[in-house]
């Protein structure tokens, strides 16, 4: 039974400004903190100081606090009463709901806007997604993303229920059967605009580290299995990978090689029915707990795909890199390792086509993710910018605030416009189109996307200040998306690389009978 709380006068509330006895009014709510001021994370002193011991501290609360600090459930409790004749202004978000910050929603999700994209079915998949992601996912998140340790189980288990795991590989023959989202969109009409949902809500509670460890590893390592796998290898591996009982890993990089594919030395020798393979892999995503790796091999008339699950000769350690591990980034060796034939993944020799049209959907998937968490950044720098008073003023009142919150914005509106457009194509076109027409399109907008991220780190960080360069308070937000942004730069391709390779592939389609 919740206690019942008790009205105070502010006279009242004034009375307790004593070191043994001090009280504080937030946002029309009355806190004995008494006994906390001692385990108080900002020091005693500051809750005793004349302008706050029995006084209305709510724009200092809010100056040096996030919201969600009041309501964990350890400082709720610090809660006696509330203000006669006062009412409560903040209002704790609800699971699902719409920000009504300017620009903190994409405008098909804005109140009086209109999309040629999404469908009212899109949007009540959205709600259902948000609401699945803030309240199943989003408290394990934050844990993992402060431990390092893997997603927990649970989560997967609750994730492969509502089929969000096959749904993160996008439309196709792997939905069919199967209720997506407790049965709000049937797999045939599952498009992209419902994926892109999927990928936006998932970053919205995730750290960058949390999207990875949250199985982007099998998004990215299913896929060739999918579209070139043999009947039997499907059947032994899609439905309990999809079914969150095991993991699959994309293993192409290694220190000799990165963005240039085919300077790959991890090498399949063909020995009778099976292939012998060694080599090291480097910067595998989740390939610390995948219990399968598809991975790019030399064979002696060039590149094959290989499915090796993990057994006798392979071995994962964990990578220290800049974001948490809870996305287990792994170093990978493959120690004369035998794999049946079987598990081949296209045709022998032709692992580059493979390898390639399937960067396609990975980079888009990025875009989806990186543009989401840089709305989340606007929101973030539009609230804190409202309510920090700075030389007795809002932040907002300095021109150069706003100069950068201008910039921030339209990066982020450009980026989600051009995407959109893209998600449009790939919505009309088959695997082989994608493959030929929209390569150089994804690669430059996937630079676009990870450089605009980029620039608002920078820009964000200048917004939030000391705050933004704390992992915990205020800017911790800030900080993780200004520390790991530049993964969206590198990790599914470097970004120079993607601008290269979308001029090299305009280039390519220039008319021989065009001229100036
Ligand atoms: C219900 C009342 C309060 C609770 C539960 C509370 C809790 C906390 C917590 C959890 C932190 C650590 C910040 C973080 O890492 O997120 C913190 C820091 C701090 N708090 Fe409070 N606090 C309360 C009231 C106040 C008030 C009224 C003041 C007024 C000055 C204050 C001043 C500070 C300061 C100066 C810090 C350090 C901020 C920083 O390192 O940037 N707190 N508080």
């Amino acid at each position: 039974m919740s206690k019942v709380l008790k009205q105070y006068t502010v006279e009242e509330v004034a009375q307790h400004n004593k070191e043994d006895d001090v009280w504080v009014i937030i946002d029309a709510k009355v806190y004995d903190l008494t006994k906390f001021a001692n385990l108080h994370p900002g020091g005693p002193n500051v809750l005793f100081a004349a302008s706050i011991a029995g006084q209305d501290a709510t724009q200092a609360f809010f100056g040096l606090h996030k919201h969600e600090v009041l309501l964990r459930p350890q400082y709720q409790r610090l809660q006696v009463g509330t203000v006669a004749g006062q009412t409560e202004k903040i209002k704790p978000p609800v699971p699902g709901a719409l920000s009504k910050v300017p620009y903190a929603e994409p405008s098909w999700l804005s109140q009086g806007y209109h999309s040629p994209y999404y469908t009212e079915n899109h949007r009540k998949f959205q709600t259902a997604v948000r609401k699945f992601f803030e309240t199943e996912v989003a408290p394990e998140a934050a844990k993992c993303e402060d431990s390092g340790k893997r997603i927990p189980q649970s989560v997967v288990d609750k994730m492969a229920e509502a089929n969000i795991i096959a749904m993160r590989l996008g439309p196709g023959k792997h939905l069919q059967g199967r209720t997506l989202m407790g049965g709000i969109v049937k797999p045939e009409e599952f498009d992209y605009f419902y994926e892109g949902i999927v990928h936006a809500e998932l970053a919205r509670v995730s750290s960058r580290a949390v999207v990875d460890g949250l199985l982007a590893g099998l998004v990215i390592g299913l896929p060739p299995v999918l579209n070139y796998g043999s009947k039997e290898l499907q059947a032994q591996v899609v439905d309990e990978t999809f079914a969150g009982r095991k993991y699959v890993a994309l293993a192409i990089t290694e220190a000799f090689a990165g963005s240039d594919v085919g300077g790959l030395q991890t090498t399949a020798v063909r020995e009778g029915d099976e292939w012998v393979i060694t080599g090291t892999k480097k910067w595998i995503t989740n390939g610390t707990f995948a219990d399968y790796f598809t991975t790019g091999c030399k064979t002696e008339n060039g590149f094959t795909v290989i499915l090796i699950p993990r057994g006798e000769g392979v071995s994962t350690k964990q990578i220290k890199t800049a974001y948490s591990s809870v996305a287990g980034t792994a170093y990978v060796t493959f120690d004369k390792v035998r794999v049946p034939v079987g598990n081949t993944l296209g045709p022998v020799g032709k692992g580059m086509s493979v390898i390639l049209s399937n960067f396609n959907h990975e980079r888009w998937m990025v875009c989806c993710t990186s543009v989401s968490t840089q709305r989340l950044v606007v929101e973030e720098c539009l609230k804190w910018a409202t309510q920090r008073i700075v030389f007795g003023k809002p932040l907002t009142n300095l021109a150069v605030i706003r100069s950068k919150l201008a910039f921030m914005i339209s990066r982020v509106e450009t980026s989600q416009n051009w995407l959109e457009n893209v998600t449009y194509q790939m919505c009309n076109m088959n695997y082989a189109e994608q493959s030929d027409k929209l390569a150089g399109p994804i690669g430059l907008l996937k630079q676009h996307i990870s450089r605009s991220g980029r620039e608002t780190a920078e820009d964000s960080t200048q917004i939030f200040g000391g705050r933004a360069l704390t992992v915990t308070g205020m800017g911790k937000f800030i900080e993780n998306f200004h520390r790991t942004s530049g993964f969206d730069a590198i990790l599914a391709g470097a970004e120079d690389v993607l601008s290269d390779l979308g001029v090299r592939q305009a280039l390519k389609k220039m008319p021989a009978d065009t001229r100036l």
